[in-house]
């Protein structure tokens, strides 16, 4: 019976967090706290088995298990549904492609992974990127990149990350572009970092680069000595790189001081934790060892055989060189292509961008002229209307007496011309009565020439009341006025001048409490008898007029054939 412990989906999620934090901290913990979560997969959320599965991905990648790891990532990555376990898939995948030298591969990942950083605020995630991408751009040769991308881990803040590992990225950057010295300050750095968080696998990462350093510097007992004191460490830590790093450099040490036996079984060691086609420097470097140990011990045989297996991973190892730093190329020469496209593409979109503001642009500047031009047309148009209604007012003004506002004696006499032309043509009849106010002196005289105009203006009101439109009316001059009756024959032009007499007399005009009687001689001619010609009609009706004024005013005087009255 599996002693399953079921714990509630928060105490999983906890203990996830845990184990995951503990994966380089305590590997041996980290291993059996995995045990147990994947023991208690059956009860766990869709979410939290996936964050398991990819637990279980990494320890696979961790052992060199590429092959599972790289089946189960890819599932992560494709189907988890899940952005941080993703990006950590997904930089994870890259490292395997590095170690397993799909580097092409690599680079289009990494490509994507960094271009993707800025979306990505898991801190464990963006440390992995970071942290990848540097180891990847250190085997392409691009060191001060992958420093860069290393000093970029320093800031990132990943819940259970130290400053170790960074340090540690940061060490293995510099050691890799040769600018590192065994008595560099970061060695402490790195060291006090991973010592205080217990992280014994980058740990061993820099005590591996201090015995390499030591290697080159040809101080092969340092190197022994140290390697002696972490090897218990990283045995237990079981990274498979590590014990061959470890193996070999032991190897080459032990040559260095002559000492053949333990060279050779630290060589052959490294070789045997190996797989049958892997190639790699450390490999070509254990091969080294062992050919040399042959050849001085005159084993031709035996040495050929070590030698062309140096020569085929020195091969492997150059070639896997040149494809890392090919591959780099390809990849940023694509990024480059990628990025020209991008740069065209945003350029284009900048003039279409502008062309779209520039037609915006004319449009609103052809509707602002429209406007203005509608404007200046109604500012015309409305110009044109006063200027003409100032003109007709004028116009009017100076055709019209200014007291009474009736026909002055000039537009009387020119329009009982025009209206006589067009009579005389329809041989039609038309009486012509000349009105005379009777004393209009004595108004003036008595009562003032205020109270004489206002007389004159009443007189206008009684007289166009007894007229129709069609008839003209206008002053002649002081109290004299004239009218056109057109289509009148003699006897109506009788009876209205004496119907205009009598509503004078009839019609005094009441000034101020003071009632001004007063009346009219008119005298009148007709067409009848004088004809259409104004001069003869204007002398007829005077001469009428004249009569009327003479045999005692107030009264009508008309012209006969036979002559006045
Ligand atoms: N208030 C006023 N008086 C005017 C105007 N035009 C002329 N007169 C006056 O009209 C008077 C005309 O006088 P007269 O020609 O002697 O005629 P009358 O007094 O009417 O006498 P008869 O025509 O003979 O009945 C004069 O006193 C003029 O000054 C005017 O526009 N306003």
């Amino acid at each position: 019976q599996p002693a399953v412990t079921t714990t509630a989906p928060s105490d999983t999620a906890v203990l996830l967090a845990q184990t995951e934090s503990l994966r380089t901290v305590d590997h041996p913990r980290f291993l059996r706290l995995l045990g147990q979560l994947d023991q208690q997969a059956p009860h766990m959320s869709t979410r939290e088995r996936w964050q398991l599965r990819y637990l279980d991905a990494w320890q696979a990648s961790y052992q060199g298990d590429y092959a599972n790891a790289d089946l189960a990532l890819r599932d992560l990555i494709d189907h988890s549904n899940d952005q941080v376990i993703a990006t950590k898939a997904s930089a994870l995948l890259m490292d395997d492609m590095r170690t397993s030298k799909h580097y092409e591969q690599a680079f289009e990942l990494a490509n994507r992974l960094v271009a993707n950083l800025p979306n990505i605020q898991d801190e464990t995630a963006r440390f992995m990127v970071l942290f990848y991408v540097s180891q990847l751009l250190t085997a392409a040769g691009q060191y001060d990149l992958a420093a860069s991308y290393a000093l970029q881990t320093t800031e990132v803040r990943a819940p259970g990350e130290t400053q170790c590992a960074p340090k540690t990225v940061l060490l293995t950057t510099l050691y890799a572009g040769h600018k590192l010295n065994s008595s560099n300050p970061v060695f402490q750095q790195a060291i006090d970092a991973c010592r205080a968080s217990g992280q014994s696998v980058f740990l061993d990462s820099v005590w591996l680069v201090k015995s390499g350093l030591y290697l080159d510097e040809n101080q092969a007992e340092k190197a022994i000595s140290l390697l002696d004191r972490v090897m218990p460490n990283i045995r237990a830590d079981q990274y498979h790189t590590h014990v061959l790093v470890a193996q070999t450099q032991l190897a080459q040490a032990y040559l260095k001081l002559g000492d053949d036996d333990k060279a050779r079984e630290s060589a052959l060691a490294a070789i045997a934790i190996s797989d049958p086609g892997d190639t790699s420097e450390f490999l070509r470097d254990a091969y080294q060892v062992l050919y040399s140990i042959e050849k001085k011990h005159g084993n031709a045989a035996t040495a050929l055989g070590y030698y062309e297996r140096y020569v085929e991973q020195d091969i492997g190892y150059l070639n896997n060189v040149s494809a890392t730093a090919l591959a780099y190329d390809e990849a940023q020469q694509h990024t480059l292509a990628q990025k020209l496209e991008t740069e065209k593409l945003s350029k284009q979109n900048n003039i279409l961008e502008l062309q779209q503001a520039l037609n915006t642009k004319a449009m609103e500047t052809s509707r602002l002229y429209i406007a203005m031009l509608l404007m200046a047309l109604v500012f015309i148009a409305f110009w044109l209307l006063r200027l003409k209604r100032s003109q007709m007012r004028f116009k009017q003004l100076s055709c019209l007496d200014g007291l009474t506002g009736i026909s002055n004696h000039q537009h009387f006499m020119s329009e009982a011309m025009r209206m006589l032309g067009m009579l005389e043509k329809k041989r039609s009849p038309a009486c012509l009565i000349s009105i005379d106010l009777d004393y209009f002196k004595q108004v003036n005289d008595n009562y003032g020439h205020a109270v004489g105009d206002s007389v004159l203006r009443h007189t206008v009101a009684i007289c166009r009341r007894q007229l129709r439109s069609s008839d003209l009316f206008g002053r002649l001059g002081g109290e004299e006025f004239g009218i056109l009756l057109a289509d009148c024959q003699r006897e109506q032009g009788i009876a209205t001048a004496d119907r205009i007499r009598r509503a004078i007399e009839a019609s005094p005009l009441d000034a101020d409490g003071c009632v001004i009687s007063f009346s009219a001689s008119v005298g009148m001619a007709c067409t009848e008898t004088a004809g259409y010609d104004l001069q003869r009609l204007c002398r007829e009706a005077d001469t009428a007029l004249y009569k009327a004024k003479r045999t005692g005013r107030n009264r009508v005087i008309a012209i006969s054939a036979a002559g006045a009255g």
